[in-house]
């Protein structure tokens, strides 16, 4: 690994916003006046490439572009601001964050178009895997929340990948799920299109341009959700574009894209991108560089949504796809669900300190939350890593210490902690209650054979009364070796069992409530 040529001068550097703007023409449009999600996707990707850059001080390649819904069309005589700045660089790959807005030029309303988040990795020279510089988290609140958020989204963007696979393996019983006639058959959607990436086509460093290959696939991907609807559908979200590798000036890329499944008043298209340099073309043996799924609806108002008709599969491949979209749409569903249930769960990292934040919202008061929560005796109710947890002494009425026993991970020896819990009322309005957590030594605990002792640093809760009967519970960790195997696979990316905890904890606040009130 060499470290990129820009980090060798200064240590570190903050963030730094690139912008575009552009008027709508109708060059840019469609046969309706719309600006083509193609279009706009190609003006996103340059810029975001453009901040990537300024960060690295060296050529980047798009690695993916995340999830985006689109909530704004934006139609021609219209302006559109792009805003992209690097959230967080890891180590050879950085989050460019892109925020796109529509003003209406007669009457200066500003809306918001989507925002999106890409990867790019500062482009290997040879075979050097390049180091890129960390960025200056100094900044404003906003700047060091998306810095910690990447993070997150990082570990949601390897975990769904998992998650996808994981989940495909229950779904092989689908069969009997096909649906009945009458319904099309989703072959009949098939398009295929090629085209040959000619110098305008290629970014500055040769490589097919990103966000022409994102246009070209949305191109494929309206033609055939338009031929199972037999109108002009609109895009209304897509799923992570992952560029897998490069292509450039020369080679033929084909595409591939047909309809995957039609939900009620959605249709999910599949698109495969294939390409074949000169070699390649004559023998047949193309390299896959790129897949996406993009979600089409048929536009109308709200209360008259129109509905797509049932599909059906007849091939191998269009029951991959059927069952793949299922898969997808059931991640969508639960990313939507833990938004409303509002878990947010956080990882920060300083120094060479790492700490957990996980947010949740409860409808109770913070009274009620806060008086369940410091008597730690019941958490084994709603935490499944709690064996057992028994009050050692009572100091007063704030300070009580505690001794938990908890589950074995991995197959190693259980583990066991001996704590002091202290709790605080608010001094004053809007002020949260507090419980605070750090490990202690007292002789009538001493370590067991069979467990090993470990320890809680800095670990709590805040409760915080946001309205009426309704509270914001944090519950932070700071975390050490004894804790890291009950949160690695949530810092990993392959398990969510925090989020399962913290739904566990809401569900045992809310209803323990209702079993008092009734
Ligand atoms: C002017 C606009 C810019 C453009 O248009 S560029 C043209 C379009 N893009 C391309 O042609 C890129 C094609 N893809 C590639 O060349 C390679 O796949 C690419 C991106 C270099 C990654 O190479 P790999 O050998 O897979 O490298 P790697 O596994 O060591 O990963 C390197 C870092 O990238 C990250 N990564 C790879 N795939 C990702 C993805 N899908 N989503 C998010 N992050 C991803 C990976 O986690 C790693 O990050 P880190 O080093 O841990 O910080």
């Amino acid at each position: 690994v060499c470290v990129c040529p820009a980090a060798s001068s200064s240590s570190e550097s903050g963030p730094v916003e690139v912008q575009m703007c552009q008027s709508i023409l109708p060059m840019h449009a469609n046969h309706q006046g719309e600006l083509g999600a193609g279009q706009l996707l190609k003006w996103m990707d340059t810029t975001a490439c453009l901040a990537a850059e300024r960060h690295a001080g060296m050529a980047c390649v798009t690695a993916s572009m995340d999830d985006i819904q689109f909530e704004e069309t934006v139609r021609v005589g219209q302006v559109i601001n792009i805003k992209a700045r690097v959230n967080r660089a890891f180590n050879t790959s950085m989050e460019v964050g892109i925020y796109v807005t529509v003003q209406d030029v007669l009457s200066g309303v500003t809306k918001r178009v989507c925002v999106a988040f890409s990867t790019f990795v500062a482009k290997p020279t040879g075979t050097h895997k390049v180091s890129l510089k960390p960025l200056d988290i100094q900044g404003s609140v906003g700047e060091m929340l998306e810095y910690s958020l990447a993070s997150e989204r990082r570990r949601l963007r390897l975990y769904n990948e998992q998650a996808f696979k994981n989940l495909m393996k229950d779904y092989n019983n689908l069969q009997d799920k096909k649906p009945v006639a009458p319904v099309v058959s989703t072959e009949l959607t098939r398009v295929e299109s090629i085209e040959l990436v000619l110098p305008p086509h290629a970014n500055h460093h040769g490589n097919t341009f990103g966000g022409q290959i994102m246009a070209w696939m949305e191109n494929v991907a309206t033609v055939a959700a338009s031929r199972l609807c037999g109108c002009y559908p609109s895009l209304g979200a897509v799923d992570m574009f992952r560029f897998r590798g490069p292509s450039s000036v020369g080679d033929r890329l084909v595409f591939k894209a047909m309809v995957n499944n039609a939900f009620q008043t959605s249709v999910e298209v599949g698109v495969r991108v294939e390409a074949y340099n000169c070699e390649e073309w004559n023998e047949g043996t193309p390299r896959h560089i790129n897949s996406a799924s993009m979600i089409y609806y048929i536009p109308g108002r709200d209360t008259e949504k129109q509905t797509f008709p049932e599909v059906t599969y007849t091939t191998l491949d269009g029951e991959r796809r059927f069952i793949g979209s299922i898969v997808r749409k059931r991640i969508r569903m639960h990313a939507e669900l833990t938004c409303v249930l509002q878990v947010g769960v956080y990882v920060h990292e300083e120094a060479d300190k790492l700490s957990l934040k996980v947010e949740m919202k409860v409808k109770t008061t913070a009274c009620y939350a806060f008086s369940l929560l410091a008597d730690l005796r019941l958490r084994p109710q709603w935490d499944q890593n709690y064996l057992s947890c028994e009050e050692v002494e009572k100091a007063d009425e704030e300070e009580t210490i505690y001794h938990i026993k908890c589950t074995t991970v991995n197959g190693s020896k259980s583990r066991d902690f001996v704590v002091l819990l202290s709790k605080r009322q608010p001094c004053k309005n809007g002020d949260p209650y507090v419980i605070a957590l750090r490990s202690v030594t007292v002789a009538t605990v001493p370590p067991e054979e069979n467990s090993i002792r470990s320890e809680v640093k800095c670990a709590g809760f805040l409760v915080h009364e946001i309205g009426y009967s309704t509270c914001k519970v944090s519950y932070y960790n700071q975390v050490t070796s004894g804790v890291l195997p009950y949160v690695e696979g949530n810092i990993a990316g392959w398990s969510k069992s925090m989020e399962e905890t913290a739904m566990s904890c809401i569900t045992f606040l809310e209803q323990d409530l209702l079993t008092t009130q009734f």
